[in-house]
């Protein structure tokens, strides 16, 4: 296996909460923790995870929009977790990022056209002949016709307006593209066509997906592999195939359970769950999950389960059906096996 595009290692963000008498009351969110991850060039990672559990931010650490507490981010080996504006700039075209809402994130001023040459243009002189043709050579990607590139995004529908953020990701010629529910603002067709266009434009490109959803029939139609959050962190990391035919934490099995099946003769997993999701500014003990877990014994509630390899590759973090003894012994050996060692699938293969 080669060395992964992008390695996250043990990624921590807290927001402080305003202030409190004392220093030591501050109330702290804990959005992302100790989060471990990697992605391979030209592969889709989805991540999923209710709303609140930490997908957003994780995001927002990787574009260096929000500071991270601590961890690590590395593209081709080179840590961009502390590097300041000037040296991050270089890096910051390697990674692009879609967003939900593409009315929103377009500039209502400009044109088409102008929208999407404008990050090649923070990076180099465009004349006025190479700018046109780069829109047009942008549009036809994203399957829109060149004379579009004289439209204001007022001007174009729901689906038009995402292909034209799609085109303004692409203008860098990125490695990865970051897209958070890109997809979740639009109708089920569009939905369909704009995962298309992605799909047909990493098998062209070769660019890596992390497509950020709450939505599990989208990941299952895009992902290679899934990454499942509750509470801020990862609680099993699984090829997506291997997570949707056979959910092992009880929370991923509670996941699918709850979604719609389009499929009706498929059978569906029963696990309850109840209650709501915990705030992050107070979570539970040990497993944050243990309070609504219909499995959770006494051990869940006193320590954090760590991530513990499976034999088909996937990582999953539980005490119950993912006992520590799992972990095979060469990881055992090694030193600070915790999270971030076990957390890494390609270490398996
Ligand atoms: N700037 C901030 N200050 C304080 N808390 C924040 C900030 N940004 C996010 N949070 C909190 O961090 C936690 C994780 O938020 P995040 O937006 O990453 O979740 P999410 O999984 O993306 O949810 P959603 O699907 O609703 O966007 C939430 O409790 C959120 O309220």
């Amino acid at each position: 296996m080669s060395d992964p595009l992008l390695k996250v290692e043990t990624l921590t963000k807290h927001y402080a909460l305003g202030a409190g008498f004392l220093k030591m009351t501050i109330p702290v969110v804990r959005a992302v923790e100790d989060v471990s991850f990697s992605v391979q060039a030209g592969e889709t990672l989805c991540i999923v995870g209710e709303s609140g559990c930490g997908k957003s931010t994780i995001a927002r650490l990787l574009m260096r929009i929000a500071e991270p507490t601590s961890g690590r981010i590395l593209i081709d080996g080179t840590d961009i977790a502390g590097l300041k504006r000037q040296a991050l700039r270089a890096w910051r075209r390697r990674m692009q990022m879609i967003f939900q809402d593409p009315y929103s994130s377009l500039n209502p001023r400009l044109t088409a056209g102008q929208i999407i040459t404008e990050p090649a243009e923070n990076f180099e002189r465009l004349s006025r002949n190479q700018r046109k043709a780069l829109a047009a050579d942008l549009l036809t990607k994203v399957g829109m016709s060149p004379e579009m590139m004289h439209r204001l995004p007022s001007e174009l529908s729901g689906g038009q307006r995402q292909r034209l953020g799609i085109a303004r990701a692409l203008s860098l010629q990125p490695s990865l593209i970051i897209a958070d529910e890109a997809v979740s603002a639009l109708d089920v067709s569009v939905q369909a066509q704009i995962l298309n266009l992605l799909m047909d434009l990493q098998q062209q490109m070769g660019i890596a997906f992390i497509f950020i959803s709450h939505d599990l029939s989208v990941v299952e139609h895009i992902g290679d592999r899934v990454a499942v959050m509750y509470l801020g962190r990862i609680v099993e990391l699984a090829p997506c195939d291997a997570l949707f035919a056979n959910p092992v934490h009880p929370y991923t099995e509670a996941l699918i359970a709850a979604a719609p099946v389009p499929d009706p003769t498929r059978v569906r997993l029963e696990v309850p769950v109840e209650g709501e999701v915990p705030s992050p500014i107070n979570p539970p003990s040990g497993c944050a999950f243990h309070p609504r877990c219909p499995l959770a014994v006494e051990r869940c509630r006193l320590e954090v389960p760590p991530l513990v390899p499976m034999a088909d590759g996937r990582v999953v973090a539980c005490h119950v059906r993912a006992p520590a003894s799992h972990i095979p012994v060469d990881l055992t050996a090694r030193e600070n096996s915790s999270l971030a060692a076990v957390a890494e699938p390609h270490l398996l293969s």
